[in-house]
């Protein structure tokens, strides 16, 4: 029975290669909705209904009234129908699917080609249904078998010890797999439980010739385990991804007092009525509803939104969701399943310690009683497919709903969001499109809740509105998770292997990047207020908000976070209206009321007088900057057209554009220079500029596809001489031309230039953004890899550099946010010596 495991099932292998079998259905499904919607939004429009009150319930009598259906509400019942049925849903589980896929995975297996293996028994895990037999066995156990086979094979042990756990504790009385434990146990050094786990398997086994090849290995392993001294492994179900955030966070003292304030142009907001120090943690909470965003939905952990390991594991119900581990399985809490089969069936009588072991290796942390779930994801959890194919933000809302219904325990009432939320709403702001597209997505997803909810739910003008409020309350009060990307720069293992390799571009070029992972709903963080200078930061641990001061806030001041755009990044305009679109305000931030270098230059030419140092700016430019001071006076406008106010220090020194400090105010006119007044012709300088962005982009792309000539790169170093002589010399173009051709010296291994480009592009962004700005410590990361590459001695001060601007924004986290830091420490510890 061992010579022959399943995994290594004979026969030729058709390899596995399509995308994963419901992938290409729920696409299909996405883009069909919103063919419907449109119809919808079509139909409306065209009959001159408008979406407020009344015609709302109009169009729900019409959703309900099959007299009065036309051609697209048929369509829409229809759609509703395939979303929230479970018989059509395609998410549910599926034997014979799972069955095929195993299959694959054996032969995948047999033919050495194992991550194909790997993600054929990944995905018929997810599809299995927890109690199906595969020949009197438990498929979900054989499958956790057969992956613990391939994971060893793999030289994962850890993957392999927690997959055989999980086949135990769906199927205790499995031999096969209490003798792979036993293996990997050993693997691991931990022979106590390697023999505890063989002795089992020894027990259990039936057959005599398997009986007698587990006592030879119990044999060798007693011999083995004499000569070594084991320092075993511990294996914790809870240790995989990052720390528990609720733990972590509960070991943080929290201090800092905040009260909600009101402001007279930004509604409530947030202060403390003490002084913050710099970096202090002022504010940390629990999600009140998170959903994972869709381009991350077979990378990251569905509840703690961590990127996934090798051994996923997926929602016992349903085939939607993958997770990191049981413990982020269970809090998830889909239908939960206790109905399979978990009798222990034992052979031969055996010590009361073996019976202990098996009991406490076969019961799983989705036994664990004081374990807390959150069942946000059991009113998904059913096969349906709406979960997968709404957007991510009417998913939330559909989170929210239920999460508040069960707290009402009133199952038939949406509840008034504005009152038990108590968030500001955004709907009476929003374009007509938007509004009509908050109203059929409301109905949609009532319709969805009510199928695989509550049948009780009611559907009527009231909770269509109600929902409308939420989504539109969702829209400005969400926040998107963020999760640094994993790219090259972050896999020490890989960093020294491409070190010591010599693929220095491949080690050296990745940025330091961002990625939204998830979006969730913080009903106190809500309130802090945007700033496109913000003085606070907010970051996440697995799913819990964490925000930190970035410097010292005076007792009183606001604090004020960034909604996303600040200043350095785009200028006031760009800021502007991205906050406007997305958020439904006109920004009254400092950034955006008041007169700053970095707004001026960030997209500013240079003057043609050759002596002068001032800054041209193009028309939008120059007329969103005249706005600024037309301010409420409740900002203090009688200061802001007067020069020597302007309490931006740096205004002087950074931006060069030596505002004329005798003049009493600014002028600010398009085409003339802010500081000697000549004019200066932009249409033509604009030409030259995107002519020199043509080769640059060229040379970005060469990077991109790994394929760089020398012409590429000359073109490139005479474009940034001319974008040089036509825009100011801190114009964020330039430093964007500095950062491709660093990148691109790293690719030809010419790492002095790459260091000097680098250093070019970072001088810039400095003075947009200033000196200690988050973005100048990503980018100090690049720099400093190439100094220690070259054995630069500056790379220590780099790095001590970066590692104080990391703990500003960071705190104690930021080792855990960014593991690169530690091995740049010690990298920066062996230059010195
Ligand atoms: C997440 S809420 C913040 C709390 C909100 N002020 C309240 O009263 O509930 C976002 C809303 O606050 C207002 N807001 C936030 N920052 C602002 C700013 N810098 N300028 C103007 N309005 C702002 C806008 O109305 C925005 O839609």
């Amino acid at each position: 029975m061992f010579g022959s495991r399943e995994s290594e099932a004979e026969g030729g292998g058709t390899s596995y290669k399509d995308d994963p079998p419901n992938q290409l259905y729920i696409s299909y499904h996405e883009v069909h909705l919103l063919e419907v919607v449109q119809r919808i939004q079509q139909l409306l429009e065209q009959s001159k209904v408008r979406c407020e009150g009344r015609e709302i319930l109009a169009l729900d009598k019409g959703l309900n009234n099959p007299i009065s259906r036309s051609r697209p509400l048929t369509e829409f019942h229809q759609l509703i129908g395939e979303l929230a049925k479970r018989e059509t849903g395609l998410c549910g589980k599926n034997r014979e699917a799972a069955l095929d896929l195993k299959q694959k995975g054996n032969q995948c297996y047999s033919t050495r080609d194992y991550s194909q293996a790997l993600r054929c028994y990944s995905q018929a895990l997810r599809v299995a249904p927890i109690d199906a037999d595969d020949m009197g066995k438990n498929l979900v156990a054989t499958l956790y078998l057969n992956r613990a086979s391939l994971f060893h094979k793999m030289d994962l042990p850890m993957e392999s010890l927690r997959d055989c756990s999980r086949a135990l504790q769906v199927s205790p009385s499995y031999p096969k797999a209490w003798y792979r434990r036993g293996k990997v146990n050993a693997t691991l050094g931990n022979y106590e439980d390697a023999v505890n786990d063989l002795t089992v398997a020894r027990n259990m086994e039936p057959s005599l010739g398997g009986k007698k090849q587990i006592e030879s290995e119990l044999d060798i392993l007693g011999q083995h385990h004499d000569r070594k001294s084991a320092k075993p492994v511990h294996y914790n179900q809870k240790s995989v991804g990052i720390p528990d955030s609720t733990n972590h966070l509960s070991d943080v003292p929290h201090q800092i007092k905040l009260h909600c304030v009101t402001t007279p142009d930004k509604g409530r907001g947030m202060a403390s009525q003490f002084d913050i120090p710099q970096a202090s943690l002022i504010h940390t909470e629990e999600p009140y509803a998170v959903v994972i965003l869709k381009h991350c939905r077979e990378t990251h952990c569905h509840y703690c939104l961590n990127e996934l390991p090798a051994d996923t594991i997926p929602c016992i119900s349903c085939s939607m969701p993958l997770y990191c581990s049981q413990h982020c399985q269970v809090r998830a809490g889909g239908q939960i399943h206790f109905n399979y089969s978990n009798k222990v069936d034992i052979c031969e009588k055996m010590s009361s310690s073996i019976e202990e072991y098996i009991a406490d290796k076969t019961v799983g942390s989705n036994f664990d009683p004081k374990l807390e779930c959150i069942p946000e994801h059991k009113h998904e959890c059913q096969g349906v497919h709406w979960p997968a194919i709404l957007p991510s933000d009417v998913v939330l809302a559909g989170r929210v709903v239920v999460k508040s219904i069960e707290q009402k325990e009133q199952f038939i009432e949406v509840p008034n969001f504005l009152e038990t939320l108590g968030l500001c709403e955004s709907y009476s702001k929003m374009p007509p499109e938007s509004k009509l597209e908050l109203n059929i997505y409301s109905i949609v997803l009532l319709f969805c809740l009510q199928h695989s909810y509550s049948s009780e739910l009611s559907i009527n003008g009231v909770s269509t509105s109600r929902i409308v409020i939420l989504l539109s309350q969702i829209r400005v009060n969400s926040m998107a998770i963020v999760r640094m990307k994993s790219s090259d720069v972050y896999d020490q293992q890989d960093w020294f292997r491409k070190f010591s390799s010599g693929e220095a571009e491949t080690a050296l070029t990745s940025s330091v990047e961002q990625v939204r992972v998830g979006q969730a709903l913080y009903i106190t963080a809500s309130l802090f207020n945007h700033s496109c200078r913000p003085n606070i930061h907010a970051y996440f641990i697995s799913r819990s908000l964490v925000i930190r001061a970035t410097e010292f806030v005076a007792g009183g001041c606001p604090l004020e976070l960034s909604y996303g755009p600040q200043v350095g990044q785009w200028d006031c305009k760009d800021r502007l209206r991205f906050l406007d679109e997305q958020y439904f305000f006109r920004c009254w931030c400092h950034g955006c009321s008041e007169v700053n270098a970095s707004d001026l230059v960030i997209n500013g030419f240079c003057c043609v007088n050759p002596n002068c140092s001032g800054v041209v700016l193009d028309k939008l430019v120059a007329n969103c900057e005249k706005q600024k001071p037309k301010i409420p006076e409740t900002i203090g406008v009688e200061s802001h057209l007067q020069v020597h106010e302007l309490n931006d220090i740096d205004i002087k020194k950074a931006a060069h554009i030596s505002l004329d400090e005798t003049r009493s105010s600014l002028r600010i006119d398009s085409e003339y220079c802010l500081k000697c007044g000549s004019y200066c012709n932009l249409a033509s300088m604009s030409e030259a500029v995107k002519k020199a962005w043509i080769n640059l982009r060229r040379l970005q792309d060469s990077i991109t596809l790994k394929d760089m000539h020398g012409t590429e790169l000359s073109d490139a170093l005479r474009s940034v001489g001319i974008l040089r002589s036509i825009l100011h010399a801190y114009n964020k173009g330039i430093g964007e031309a500095e950062d491709n051709l660093a990148q691109a010296f790293c690719f030809t291994g010419d790492l002095q230039p790459a260091r000097d480009h680098c250093k070019a592009s970072i001088e810039i962004l400095e003075k947009l953004y200033g000196p200690d700005h988050i973005v100048i410590g990503y980018e100090l990361v690049k720099l400093s890899s190439i100094q220690l590459w070259l054995g630069d001695c500056a790379a220590v001060d780099s790095i001590n550099r970066l590692s104080l601007i990391f703990s500003r924004y960071y705190g104690p986290d930021a080792g855990i946010i960014f593991p690169y830091l530690g091995f740049l420490r010690r990298k920066s510890c062996h230059i010195v010596h």
